[in-house]
């Protein structure tokens, strides 16, 4: 079922200024879809249209069946935000913050259990201003959770967390899709995308330049090989690189390209020392594309 649909959505600015035009994308129940994009390419126009915080311009938005802004009232306890900065009280304690937030709502969960959620337990009773940077991010995280959205949108989730407390989150949201929560991500970290995302979208200047599942992203553009060569004995690939000894080859079918050097090697009786062979990364095909559109 479609917990998102997005179609044909533009939003102007006063002044006529287009920020996002003709974009339309479906979120399924238990996936999260990333919109990735350049600085200004329009994902927060986006996402802020289909919490429902403004009204498209032109299109439709659906979130779980609803007009997310003209039936706002339906929507709204389903889904959960996870803002930039919360801007609760400061000198709230942890849990003091989040029993407010909860005093809001119609069925949260117990603040124990959002704060244990996000490993924030042991911090119940620490002010808010006295939180580092990424313990603030995952208390923004904790409220978001606290309403038990079948909808959750997440809005650089994990800037400023240390790798850890980026990993600990990716697992909690995973665990959070396969319950069947749907999370539409925006995010600069493609890595993260990457990991996380069933499907995603690339917008520039305000338009979708690329859309599907990471591979499909991915596949469109080359893999590479890269190994250490045997000394005096020419290869039969072309080279693209070569860095301290280490050479990469790009190929457009990396099955093909990579039997052909394993069979050669094999015939040959060489060692291809440390032999690494990959598909495009999210972030390679995210630059050249955005290096296309411009
Ligand atoms: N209130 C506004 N009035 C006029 N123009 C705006 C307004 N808000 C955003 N814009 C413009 O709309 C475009 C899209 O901005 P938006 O914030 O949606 O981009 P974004 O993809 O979220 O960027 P970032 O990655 O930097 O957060 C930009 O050119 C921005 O300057």
């Amino acid at each position: 079922m479609t917990a998102i649909e997005v179609r044909g959505l533009t939003r102007r600015y006063s002044g006529g200024f287009e920020a996002v035009r003709n974009v339309s994308f479906d979120v399924e129940r238990g996936e999260m879809f990333a919109l990735l994009g350049t600085n200004g390419a329009g994902k927060t126009s986006t996402v802020e249209v289909v919490e429902g915080l403004s009204r498209p311009a032109e299109g439709t938005v659906r979130v779980l069946g609803h007009d997310p802004f003209s039936e706002r009232r339906l929507v709204r306890p389903r889904v959960g935000v996870m803002l930039q900065e919360g801007g609760f009280p400061p000198d709230l304690t942890v849990s003091e913050a989040t029993g407010m937030w909860a005093g809001t709502l119609t069925s949260p969960r117990p603040v124990d259990e959002a704060l244990s959620l996000v490993d924030l337990t042991h911090r119940a009773s620490v002010r808010v201003k006295q939180l580092s940077g990424g313990e603030r991010r995952r208390l923004d995280l904790a409220l978001a959770l606290l309403g038990k959205p079948e909808v959750l949108f997440l809005d650089e989730p994990t800037t400023g967390l240390d790798p850890e407390s980026r990993r600990n989150t990716w697992k909690l949201i995973r665990a959070l899709l396969l319950e069947g929560v749907t999370v539409l991500l925006t995010t600069h970290y493609l890595e993260e995308a990457q990991a996380l995302a069933d499907r995603l979208a690339i917008m520039h200047r305000g338009r979708i330049v690329a859309q599907g599942t990471v591979s499909e992203v991915v596949d469109a553009y080359p893999a590479r090989i890269s190994f250490v060569p045997p000394e005096g004995v020419p290869l039969p690939v072309v080279v693209e690189a070569e860095v301290s000894g280490r050479v990469t080859v790009r190929t457009n079918n990396l099955q093909e390209s990579l039997h052909e050097l394993l069979s050669w090697a094999h015939a040959n009786g060489v060692v291809l020392s440390g032999l690494d062979a990959r598909s495009a990364s999210l972030e390679e095909a995210f630059l050249a594309i955005a290096e296309e559109a411009a």
